[in-house]
């Protein structure tokens, strides 16, 4: 459903919400920046024991903002409770990998997390829950979710790439000299990693094929393949070398655009997410896949007109096996619920 003309308030679980994204992200949410200026919001913050303090704190600095559209924000290291009535879950907290740490504890370690919270979301949460995954591995960890939550259709559960699609964006337009707002049909293809396919090919710039325009500004095929690609693709560890750590102000802003876009629509404009695959594209049905998508009326659908060349589809089926490779790990470790 859409919020936008509904003036009862909206309640809002967010998940490691006395870490950095979380604290980015709790002050625009209340600001309304997220459903708008007409919707209130209850804001139900879920911490782990050592970071209730951080999460506490952040629940008396939005009490000291006075924000009028916030009803009420309350603070919690139980799931259970945490998700109790939530309309839109915004999943940021999980367990960073740390020295000496094997990819397969990593998947262990968050996929007890994101089935416990799966669980907390299939017996507490409101009928219409709609749920992003920030925490990384982020699809991985939204497919152990939903397998958690049998009750709730899979299409709720959805992981973010949103920050992948701007930054293919702004590459864009500096690549071009073009605005962010005259580029249209830019998608990202398969897992947020470092495998994530950026598809300029069915993107249009000011209504012209982008590689028309690209080509214009000495930008050719091997510059899409070596440095336009690699650049979205690896932003992430370019910012965490840059910065000392990783993105946050991009990455709350990815998922306060992400649900924005969910609830009060695209109009008509594609975004990206990641979603359960449906099978589109030859993408393996069930996996979390990112796709382009529009919105409206507060649902997604999965673009179906795209051309999809031998160039891209070496590029999708690398990622889309990678998320093929992480469901496979996480089902040996007995980490999926329900098959679906
Ligand atoms: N998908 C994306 O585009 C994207 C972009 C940037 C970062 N990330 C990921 O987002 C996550 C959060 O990043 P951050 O910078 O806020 O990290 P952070 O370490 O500052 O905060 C994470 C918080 O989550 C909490 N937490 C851990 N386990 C929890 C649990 N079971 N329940 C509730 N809270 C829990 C921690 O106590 C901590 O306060 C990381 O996994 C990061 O890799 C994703
Ligand atoms: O946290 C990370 O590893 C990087 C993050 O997912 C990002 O894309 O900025």
């Amino acid at each position: 459903m859409s919020y936008r003309k509904n003036h009862s308030p909206v309640t809002i679980t967010v998940t490691g919400a006395g870490g950095q994204i979380g604290y980015a992200t709790l002050f625009r949410v209340a600001a309304g920046e997220m459903l708008g200026p007409d919707t209130p919001v209850r804001l139900r913050l879920l911490e782990i024991p050592q970071g209730v303090k951080a999460a506490e704190g952040a629940a008396m600095e939005l009490d000291d903002c006075a924000f009028d559209l916030l009803e009420s924000v309350d603070v919690f290291d139980d799931p259970h409770q945490a998700f109790e009535g939530a309309n839109i879950g915004m999943l940021i907290g999980s367990r960073p990998r740390t020295a000496g740490m094997e990819r397969g504890d990593l998947l262990e370690a968050n996929g007890a997390i994101f089935s416990t919270q799966g669980q907390a979301i299939n017996a507490h949460a409101a009928d219409d829950i709609k749920v992003v995954v920030v925490g990384n591995p982020a699809n991985t960890n939204a497919l152990i979710c939903a397998s958690h939550a049998p009750d709730i259709p899979a299409e709720r559960f959805t992981a973010l790439t949103r920050l992948d699609h701007h930054r293919a964006l702004a590459q864009l337009a500096l690549a071009t000299g073009a605005r962010v707002s005259d580029i249209e049909g830019l998608a990202i293809w398969g897992n947020h990693s470092a495998t994530q396919y950026p598809d300029v090919f069915n993107a249009t710039i000011a209504g012209r094929p982008a590689i028309e325009v690209l080509g214009e500004n000495g930008k050719n095929a091997s510059w899409i393949e070596s440095t336009f690609i690699p650049k979205v693709a690896q932003r992430g560890a370019e910012i965490i070398d840059v910065r000392g750590g990783s993105s946050v102000a991009s990455a709350a802003h990815g998922a306060i655009s992400h649900i924005k876009s969910w609830v009060s629509g695209t109009n008509g404009q594609t975004t990206s997410m990641a979603v359960v695959s449906d099978g589109s594209y030859g993408v393996e049905k069930g996996l979390i896949c990112s796709f382009p998508v529009v919105c409206e009326n507060g649902h997604y659908e999965i673009k179906h007109s795209y051309d999809i060349s031998e160039f891209s589809r070496k590029f999708i089926e690398r990622s889309v096996n990678e998320l093929k490779s992480e469901r496979d790990a996480v089902a040996s470790l007995g980490l999926l619920g329900n098959a679906r």
